[in-house]
C-alpha cells in the first residue's frame, strides 16, 4: 500500500497500534507521546466545553497515563480537576511518571464521583481493552453527565466496534441499552452512556467507524502527536477509510469516445425488468460510455425504457464474440435459472463480472459457485446465505470470504465492508440511511461496473462505487427513492474527482485524518 494512502487512510486496529507503539519506543519514546496525547486532549476540552467541574477516570495502563496528563494540562489552565484511579499504574511505568505528576485532588471511583462532575474523561481504557469491563467501571461511566473518551470509549472493542459489556453485548451492540434481549436475559442495571467527543491519536481505529462504536463516540477528533510515518507504516495497516485518494476515479478526458469510458452489459430475466433497469440507469448516470441490456426474448419490456439504453435480443453466446464488452452484471432482476443460463457462459467467456441479488441467491450455501466472478455485493442476509453468519467481526468474515473466493466482498450495511482477496479492507460510512430504500443495491451494482468498466481495479472500483453511491444518497434530498440517485450520480463522481485532486500533499502535516465526518481534522 502506498505511504500516502497509510498515512491518509488506515484505520489501524489496537494490535497493530501496539506494533507502533513498540516501534515508536525506540524513537519517540511512549512518554512523550502521553505528554503529547493528554496534551491533545486538554486542548480539545478547551476548545469545546467552558471551564466546568472535570473527574478524570483513569485505568492502570498508557490510557490512563494519558488521562493523568489532561488532568495536570486542565489543571494548570485553571479548570476544578480530579482525577479517581480504578487501579494504580505499574511501578515504574510511563502512566506511573504520568500520575506522579498530576498533584491536584484524588476521589474514590465511584458512581457519586461521576455525578458529582459536569464532564468525565474517560481514560479507563483504550487500546488495551481485552474484555467487557466491570459493572462497576460500567456503573461509573452510566452516571456521567457529560462524557469524553480518550482514544475510545471504554466499553467499545476498536477492532470490531462491538460493544462489550457484561456478555450481554448482543443484545446492546446494536441499538444500545434495551430491556428486551434477544434471549430474555436480565440485562445490567445500567443504560450504555453516550459520549459527546472522543479523542483519538494518530489516526482513527475500526471502532470509530463501524456500528455501534461510531454512534457511541459523538465527535470523533484525531490528534497528530509527532507519532513518526514510519511506525505507522511498520504496523502493516490493512483497513482504511473508504475516500478518495484510496483510489482514483477517471475523469472526463477530451479524446474519450464511449468505448474509453467503458461498456457495462447487464443480464436480464423475464420477472424483474424493475431491478435490471435500476441498475442499467446507476451505470449511464454514473458515467458508463455505453450500457446495453442482454434481454434475449424478453426485449421487448426493456424497449419501452430509457432511450439511451441498447437492448439486445441476440443469444447471449453471440453478444459475447465483442470484445469490448468486458464488464458484465449477473443477478439484478434475475431468478436462479436465468442465473444458471447466463453466468457460466460469461465466466467461460473470461468477462468481469460483478455478481449481485439473484446470482447471490443462486449461489446460497455453495459460494463455490460464483468462483471467477471480480465483485459481490451481498447485503447482510445474502452474505449469510452465502458463507454463514459473520459474527461480530464483520471485517474478518468478509475478509475471510473475499479470499475464500477470490472475489472483492462488498458487505453492504449503513457502514460497507469493501475487502479484497489480498486482505485489504476499506470501511465506507459515507452514506446516509437515505439510501436504505428498495432498489438503491441495484444501483450500486450499476455504478460498480461503471468504474470496472472505466479500467479501475476491482477493489478500487468497488470502493469507488461505493462512496460515490453513498454521496448520491446524501445530496439526493429526503426520502429518495431509487430512481432519484441517478440524478445525483455525476455530480457525486465529479466530488470524488475533485476531493482526490484535494488530497493533502505529501509533507503538508503529519498525519491528518477524517473521520465519519463527524470532525475533520487536520494538523495546525
Ligand atoms: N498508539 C499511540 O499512538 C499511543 C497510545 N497511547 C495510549 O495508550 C493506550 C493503550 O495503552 P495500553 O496498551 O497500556 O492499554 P490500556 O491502557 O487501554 O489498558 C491496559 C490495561 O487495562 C487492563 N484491562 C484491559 N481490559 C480490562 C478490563 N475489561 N477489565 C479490567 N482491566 C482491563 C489490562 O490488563 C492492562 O492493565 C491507548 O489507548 C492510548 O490512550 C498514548 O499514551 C501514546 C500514544
Ligand atoms: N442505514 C443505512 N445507512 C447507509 N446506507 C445504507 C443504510 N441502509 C442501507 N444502506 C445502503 O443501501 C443499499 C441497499 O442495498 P440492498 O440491501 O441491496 O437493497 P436492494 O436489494 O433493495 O436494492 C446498500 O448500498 C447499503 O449499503
Ligand atoms: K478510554
Amino acid at each position: 500500500m502506498a505511504m500516502s494512502a497509510i498515512r491518509d487512510f488506515s484505520l489501524p486496529t489496537p494490535a497493530q497500534c501496539s506494533v507502533m507503539d513498540d516501534e515508536a519506543r525506540a524513537t519517540v519514546g511512549i512518554g512523550t507521546l502521553m505528554e503529547r496525547a493528554g496534551w491533545a486532549v486538554a486542548r480539545e476540552i478547551r476548545k469545546q466545553f467552558r471551564p466546568c467541574r472535570v473527574l478524570v477516570l483513569c485505568g492502570p495502563g498508557n490510557n490512563g497515563g494519558d488521562g493523568y496528563c489532561a488532568a495536570r494540562h486542565l489543571e494548570r489552565a485553571g479548570w476544578p480537576v480530579s482525577v479517581a484511579a480504578l487501579a494504580p499504574p505499574r511501578p515504574q511505568s510511563e502512566a506511573a511518571a504520568a500520575a506522579s505528576r498530576f498533584r491536584g485532588p484524588h476521589v474514590p471511583f465511584t458512581a457519586e464521583s461521576a455525578r458529582r462532575a459536569d464532564l468525565v474523561v474517560d481514560a479507563v481504557f483504550g487500546a488495551g481493552l481485552s474484555r467487557a469491563p466491570s459493572s462497576d467501571v460500567m456503573e461509573v461511566l452510566s452516571a456521567s453527565r457529560m462524557l469524553v473518551a480518550v482514544d475510545m470509549p471504554s466499553f467499545i472493542d476498536g477492532t470490531t466496534g462491538e460493544v462489550l459489556c457484561d456478555g450481554s453485548h448482543d443484545a446492546l451492540s446494536g441499538d444500545g441499552p434495551s430491556r428486551d434481549g434477544p434471549s430474555g436475559d436480565a440485562l445490567p442495571d445500567y443504560a450504555l452512556p453516550d459520549y459527546t467527543l472522543t479523542v483519538t491519536f494518530v489516526r482513527p481505529k475500526p471502532g470509530h467507524v463501524l456500528p455501534a462504536g461510531r454512534r457511541k463516540c459523538g465527535t470523533v477528533v484525531c490528534a497528530d502527536i509527532g507519532m513518526p510515518l514510519s511506525c505507522l507504516e511498520a504496523a502493516r495497516p490493512d483497513i482504511f477509510l473508504n475516500a478518495p485518494g484510496l483510489w482514483h476515479v477517471p475523469a472526463m478526458s477530451p479524446e474519450d469516445h464511449k468505448y474509453t469510458r467503458g461498456v457495462v452489459s447487464l443480464c436480464a430475466g423475464a420477472v424483474m425488468p424493475g431491478a435490471t433497469r435500476l441498475a442499467a440507469a446507476g451505470a449511464r448516470a454514473s458515467g458508463a460510455g455505453l450500457v446495453r441490456i442482454s434481454a434475449g426474448e424478453n426485449a421487448c419490456a426493456y424497449r419501452l425504457g430509457a432511450p439511451g439504453l441498447v437492448i439486445d435480443d441476440a443469444p447471449l453466446a453471440t453478444l459475447l464474440e465483442d470484445v469490448r464488452r468486458k464488464v458484465w452484471l449477473c443477478g439484478p432482476g434475475l431468478t436462479g435459472a436465468e442465473v444458471e443460463a447466463s453466468l457460466p457462459l460469461l465466466l467461460d467467456a473470461g468477462r468481469i463480472v460483478l455478481a449481485d441479488a439473484g446470482a447471490l441467491g443462486w449461489a446460497a450455501g455453495n459460494p463455490g459457485r460464483l468462483a471467477g466472478v471480480a465483485v459481490v455485493t451481498p447485503h447482510i442476509g445474502e452474505f449469510t446465505r452465502l458463507f454463514g453468519a459473520p459474527g461480530a467481526d464483520r471485517v474478518c468474515a468478509a475478509r475471510r470470504a473475499a479470499r475464500e473466493l477470490d472475489a472483492v466482498v462488498v458487505l453492504k450495511g449503513s457502514v460497507s465492508i469493501v475487502a479484497a482477496p489480498d486482505g485489504r479492507v476499506a470501511l465506507n460510512d459515507h452514506a446516509s440511511p437515505a439510501l436504505a430504500t428498495a432498489g438503491s443495491g441495484d444501483t450500486l451494482a450499476g455504478v460498480i461496473g461503471t468504474m470496472l468498466a472505466a479500467g479501475m481495479p476491482r477493489w478500487e472500483a468497488a470502493c469507488a462505487g461505493v462512496w460515490i453511491h453513498g454521496e448520491a444518497g446524501r445530496n439526493a434530498g429526503d426520502w429518495p427513492i431509487a430512481e432519484d440517485l441517478d440524478r445525483c450520480l455525476g455530480a457525486a463522481r465529479a466530488e470524488a474527482i475533485r476531493r482526490d485532486a484535494a488530497t493533502v500533499e505529501p509533507g503538508a502535516g503529519g498525519l491528518a485524518c477524517e473521520t465519519q465526518d463527524l470532525a475533520v481534522k487536520r494538523p495546525a
